[in-house]
C-alpha cells in the first residue's frame, strides 16, 4: 500500500506592478509582531528597507542574508527579499524557528521563489538540521520591480527553466533504471514552464514590457510548485544543475562571474548532448536569449569546466542521472568540445 502524502505550496501569490504596496495586507492576515526581513547585499537592501517603511506599525529588523544569525529567535515573521540567496536563507530561519515565509522576489532569476526547499549547497551546509522545508505562506512578486532588476538576471531566469528539460529526463531515467518514484504530474509543471519560455523567449528576451516578466515568474512559481509536489527539487534540477554546483564548488570564493541560471543553461546542452537529445536547439535559444553560450564568456577555464564534468556525478549520489558513475577525462572534454562549450 502507498505511504501517505503531504507537500506544501504557497497559499497566496500576488503579483504585478506595484504588489509591493500590498505587503501591509499580507502581513495584517498574521499574528506577527516581530518581522525579520532577509536582504541580499547590496541593491536588494534598498528594496527590503522601502518593505521595512510599509511596515512601520511593527517591529522589523533588515538584515543581511550573510550576516543572519539564525540561532536568534527573536521573530514571529519573516520576509526574504532579494535574489534566490536571500530567499534560501529567509527559508532556513523560516524552517529552524517556525516563523511563517513570505518571499519578495527582486528579480526572476532563479526558480526558488515558490519551491519549499533550499538549493544544493545551503542543504549541505545545514544538513545537520534535516531536510530543511518552507514553503512561503505568501509571494509577492511586484513585476515593476523586477522588470528593473538586470537583464542578465532575467535572462538567467530563462536559463534556470532551459534546465527542466534535462532535469525531467534525468528523471525517467532514474524511474526505469533505478526504480525512483517518479511523479507524472510534477514532471509535466516543470515541463510546461519550460516549454512556456521557450516559446516565448524570442519575444520576451529584452525585457521592456511587464508581460515579459509575468511569462517568466509565472513559469519560475509553477517550477517551484512542482517541487513541492515532488518533495525534492527533483523534477527541476538534475545533472545540468550538478554540473553548474561542481563549477561553483571548484570556484568558491572566486566565482565572481557566473550566475546560477547561466551555469545551468550550459550545463543543459551539455548534458542533452550526453542523453543524446538536440542540444543544438537549446544552444540555440540560449544564444538568441543572449545567454552565454561558452564557458569562458563567465570566466570558466576549460580545465574547471572538465573538472565539473568529471566530479558532478558525485555530489549527489542518491539523485540519479545521465552523468552515471562518471565520466572519464577524456570524454569530459570531448563532451564539451563538441558542444563548444569550451
Ligand atoms: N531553493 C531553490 O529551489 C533554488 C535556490 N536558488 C538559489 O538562488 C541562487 C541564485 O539566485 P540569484 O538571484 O541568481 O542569486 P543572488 O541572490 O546571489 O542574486 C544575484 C545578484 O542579483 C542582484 N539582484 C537581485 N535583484 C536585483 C534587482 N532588482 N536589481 C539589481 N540587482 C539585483 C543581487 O543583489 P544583492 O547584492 O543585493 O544581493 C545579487 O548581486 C542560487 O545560488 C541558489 O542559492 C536557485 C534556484 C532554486
Ligand atoms: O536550482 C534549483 C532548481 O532550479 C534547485 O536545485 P538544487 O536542489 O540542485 O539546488
Ligand atoms: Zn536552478
Amino acid at each position: 500500500m502507498k505511504q501517505l502524502e503531504s507537500f506544501e505550496i504557497p497559499r497566496t501569490v500576488i503579483f504585478g506592478p506595484g504588489a509591493i504596496s500590498k505587503t501591509p495586507q499580507v502581513v495584517a492576515k498574521h499574528k506577527a509582531e516581530r518581522i525579520l526581513i532577509i536582504s541580499g547585499k547590496s541593491v536588494t537592501a534598498n528594496y527590503a528597507n522601502e518593505v521595512a517603511h510599509l511596515l512601520s506599525g511593527y517591529s522589523v529588523d533588515v538584515v543581511r542574508y550573510d550576516e543572519v544569525d539564525t540561532s536568534y529567535s527573536k521573530y514571529d515573521l519573516v520576509l526574504g527579499v532579494g535574489g534566490g540567496r536571500p530567499i534560501d536563507v529567509a527559508k532556513v530561519y523560516s524552517y529552524l524557528h517556525r516563523a511563517p515565509l513570505i518571499v519578495i522576489p527582486t528579480s526572476a532569476s532563479h526558480d526558488g521563489i515558490a519551491s519549499p526547499y533550499v538549493s544544493y549547497a545551503l542543504s549541505q551546509k545545514m544538513a545537520s538540521h534535516g531536510k530543511i522545508v518552507a514553503s512561503p505562506i505568501a509571494i509577492i512578486a511586484d513585476t515593476t520591480v523586477i522588470l528593473n532588476a538586470p537583464s542578465r538576471l532575467l535572462k538567467a531566469g530563462i536559463g534556470d527553466l532551459l534546465g527542466k528539460i534535462v532535469a525531467v529526463r534525468d528523471w525517467q531515467l532514474a524511474h526505469r533504471l533505478k526504480g525512483e518514484e517518479y511523479s507524472e504530474y510534477a514532471a509535466h509543471l516543470a515541463l510546461t514552464s519550460y516549454r512556456i519560455v521557450v516559446s516565448n523567449a524570442f519575444r520576451i528576451k529584452n525585457f521592456t514590457k511587464e508581460e515579459d516578466v509575468r511569462v517568466l515568474v509565472k513559469a519560475l512559481i509553477g517550477c517551484g510548485v512542482a517541487m513541492g509536489i515532488a518533495g525534492s527539487s527533483r523534477p527541476c534540477s538534475g545533472s545540468e544543475h550538478l554540473f553548474a554546483h561542481a563549477v561553483e564548488l571548484l570556484l568558491g570564493e572566486k566565482n565572481n562571474e557566473a550566475i546560477h541560471g547561466e551555469l545551468v543553461a550550459l550545463g543543459t546542452v551539455v548534458m542533452a548532448y550526453l542523453h543524446g537529445m538536440n542540444w543544438r536547439r537549446i544552444k540555440r535559444v540560449a544564444k538568441e536569449v543572449g545567454l552565454p553560450t561558452t564557458l569562458k564568456q563567465i570566466g570558466i577555464d576549460a580545465d574547471v569546466a572538465i573538472e565539473a564534468l568529471t566530479t558532478a556525478h558525485t555530489l549527489r549520489p542518491d539523485r540519479y542521472t545521465i552523468l552515471g558513475s562518471g565520466l572519464g577525462k577524456e570524454a569530459a572534454r570531448r563532451a564539451l568540445e563538441t558542444t563548444e562549450l569550451i
